[in-house]
Formats: C-alpha cells, structure tokens, sequence
C-alpha cells in the first residue's frame, strides 16, 4: 500500500472538536536573553497567559525554542554555539531546564504539561505522526498543554527545521488548529527589518504570501533567535495553506495573548480561505520526497492551479527523475516555478514517451493504467501564484 493511501485510513479528527484548538509558537529571543540562560520572568508570564486561554476552555499547544540558548552557558560556551554537536549538546542541557521552568510556572496555575520532542522525520513517518498525534489528542482531553520542541539531539542537519516556525506550522495543521500565533520579539510584518530602518511600516493584514511578502522579510536580529522574519513568513505560508490562519507578532503585556488571539493583536494577521487538509493532502504536500519533476505548459498550469483538474499528457513539456507509478513528484510551469506536488500514474519513460501528445495518441503508443499523469484527488496545489 502507498504511503499515501494509508494516510487516507488513518483516523481523521472530527473538525468540532478541534476547533478552540490553539496552537502558540514562542521563540528563543522571547524567552532568554542574549547571553544565554532562561528568564524566569518572561516564561512566568507566558505561562500565565497561557493558562489564562486554557482555563477560557481554549485546548492550548505551546511550541517552544529555547532550549540552546537556555543550556549554552551551563555548557561552558560564551555565547550561541554554531557547531552542530554543540548545540546539540546545549540543548540536551537546556531543553531540562526549559521543561523545569515551564512545570513550575504552569502548576502555579494549576495546569499540567507535557513535554513532546518531534523531528521532521515522524512528520513523514506515518506511524510515528499518528501516534503523536494520538498522544497530543488524549493531553488535550485531559486538559494538559503540550509543550512540543523539535528533538535537537538526534536530528543530522539537512532534516534539522533550526527554528521552530515550521515545526508550529506542521503542528497547526495536525491538529487543524483554529489558530497558530508565532509569538517573536517584534510586533508583526513590516515593509523592512524595523531594527535597521526605522521607517518601515506594520502590515496589520495580509490576504497572501506572495513573492513580495518573502521579499520583505529579512533574517533574525538578535544573536538567539535563528530563523528570522523569512521562516515564520515560510512557516505562514505553509500554515495558511493547511487552512490554518496566523498571527506573527509580540505579546509582552497582560491580555496580549487574548487580543492576539481574538483578532486584536500587536502584529500581523495571515488570513486563508483554505478548508482544513486532509492527512493524505499534508502528507503530499508537506512530508513526501519526490522522485520527479514534471514542466507543464501554462494550459496544464491553469487546470491544475486553478481549475482543479487532472493532469494530461498534453500538458506535459519535459520529465527529469527516475520515478514509478505511485511514487510522488513535484510539477513545475516552464519557468521553473513549483506548482504543486501529485502521485503519478507513469513511470518516468512512459510519460518521457507520450508528452506532449492527446489522449487518443497515448492510447495507440502505451498501456497504462490511468489516462491522467496526476488525477486531481492525488494532487495538491503549493504554488505562490495559485490566483492567475
Ligand atoms: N520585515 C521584517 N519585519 C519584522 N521583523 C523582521 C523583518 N525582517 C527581519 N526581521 C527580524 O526578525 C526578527 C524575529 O525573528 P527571530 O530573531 O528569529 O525571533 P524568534 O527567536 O522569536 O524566532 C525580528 O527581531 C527582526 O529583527
Ligand atoms: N529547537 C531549538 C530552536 C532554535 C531556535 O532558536 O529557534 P527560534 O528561536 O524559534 O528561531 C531550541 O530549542 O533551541
């Protein structure tokens, strides 16, 4: 069986159950300072606006950074290590601590936590991601807030998120939250890093994350936080798509958290009219690896972006990759944009063979199973532009 097709048989949630489901992202530069080492007060505060929602009968996610710069100094290391296995290790030292800290202040509002360490390769692993997901679902009922960082000491590099934006985003979208808030040092989106040009503007809204939004958003600015602007617009982007809204912005106020979360926040709103995706549908579009890629003419483009339809041979410009029917690829238009992601019914020289060609062609030339290269059902749309 497809690894596709088993994600289409585990249990999908029922939407109402999730739907005062939150899930709140708090980077390192909210919650150390840049010498390294927790405060105590910042997390004081984060936990009690957060228990604050949990006891409002919100189901709270809290997807925490930290744990480098909260261990780096025990470590004997004078300022954020850059090597992998000194991070790894600071890590290992801090991620304790930041539990510690958070178990602490969360009991003095009478809430429990729960610690759950995740790489990007259980994201792919169907069995793994079900039974976090099982686990987070049965915390939730039993009104205990996940606390959820990626398991820095046994990710290699190339799998490594490194900041934890994504990781909130694929979180959203597991659980089908009502709303992801990626809590950071700076009140919101603006037209340029407000920390070197003073003149930049706040986006209080922002209805898609097209090319313009990436080109605006810049790196980090402090000496803890990693991924910058850039990755928590990537992290949006990726939310949004999975029909979850965000809100990217600061809470340093009692009743922050509460605007941010009802619409009033200091910050910058990413709104979607996507529906909720299906697991089949995030694992294609966000965890697959695939074997291919497919160019398309701008007629296939428009069918497959816009039109909701299958893909044809027709449409079919150039194939690079070794790939089988059932194995994913990635389609691309002529100008080397990514389009989107789908199952194949074609291994790579039948199609190589037929593109181009009608239907009524491919039929005389090869047998295959399916006319469509990519039916409409086992295909997901991820471009930039999907308006055109
Ligand atoms: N266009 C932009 N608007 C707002 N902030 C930006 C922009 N471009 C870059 N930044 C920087 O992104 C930083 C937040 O990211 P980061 O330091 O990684 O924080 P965190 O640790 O919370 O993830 C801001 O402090 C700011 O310096
Ligand atoms: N997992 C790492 C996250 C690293 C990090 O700094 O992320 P972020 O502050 O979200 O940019 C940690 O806990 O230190």
């Amino acid at each position: 069986m497809l690894s596709c097709e088993i994600f289409l048989k585990m249990g999908e949630r029922s939407d109402s159950s999730m739907q005062q489901t939150i899930v709140i992202k708090i980077g390192s530069s909210s919650l150390t300072s840049d010498e390294g080492g927790l405060n105590r007060n910042k997390i004081a505060f984060f936990a009690s606006e957060l228990s604050k929602l949990h006891h409002k009968g919100y189901q709270v996610l809290l997807v925490t950074s930290g744990a480098v710069a909260a261990g780096f100094r025990e470590m004997g290391y004078i300022s954020r290590p850059k090597l992998l296995h000194e991070k790894q290790a600071s890590a290992s030292v801090g991620q304790a601590l930041l539990m510690q800290a958070y178990h602490e202040a969360f009991a003095s509002h009478s809430v429990g936590v729960a610690q759950i360490l995740l790489t990007r390769s259980d994201f792919s692993n169907r069995q793994r991601i079900h039974n976090a997901s099982m686990t987070i679902e049965e915390l939730l009922k039993h009104r205990v807030i996940p606390i959820i960082n990626e398991n820095d000491t046994v990710v290699v590099d190339e799998l490594k998120f490194g900041d934890n934006d994504m990781l909130s985003a694929l979180v959203a979208n597991l659980v089908r939250a009502r709303q992801l808030a990626i809590l950071t040092d700076v009140d919101g989106l603006y037209t340029d890093n407000p920390r070197s040009n003073p003149d930049a503007k706040r986006l209080g809204r922002v209805d898609e994350i097209g090319e313009e939004i990436y080109r605006i958003a810049g790196g980090s600015g402090s000496s803890v936080g990693t991924g910058g602007m850039r990755s928590k617009i990537e992290a949006a982007r990726i939310a949004t798509r999975g029909g979850v809204p965000v809100f990217i912005g600061r809470v340093a106020e009692e009743g922050d958290l509460r605007a941010a979360i009802e619409g009033d926040g200091k910050g910058t709103y990413f709104v979607t009219s996507e529906h909720n995706l299906p697991m089949k549908k995030q694992w294609l579009g966000f965890h697959s690896s695939p074997q291919g890629r497919i160019t398309v003419d701008a007629g296939a483009e428009h069918a497959l972006a816009v039109g909701g339809r299958s893909l044809l041979p027709a449409g079919v410009v150039a194939v690079t990759g070794d790939f089988h029917p059932g194995d994913v690829v990635e389609v691309v238009n002529v100008d080397n944009q990514t389009i989107g992601r789908g199952v194949v019914n074609y291994a790579n020289w039948q199609l190589q063979a037929v593109a181009g060609l009608s239907t009524e062609e491919v039929q005389k030339r090869i047998e295959v199973n399916r006319i469509e290269v990519i039916h409409r059902d086992e295909w997901i749309t991820l471009s930039v532009h999907k308006q055109m």
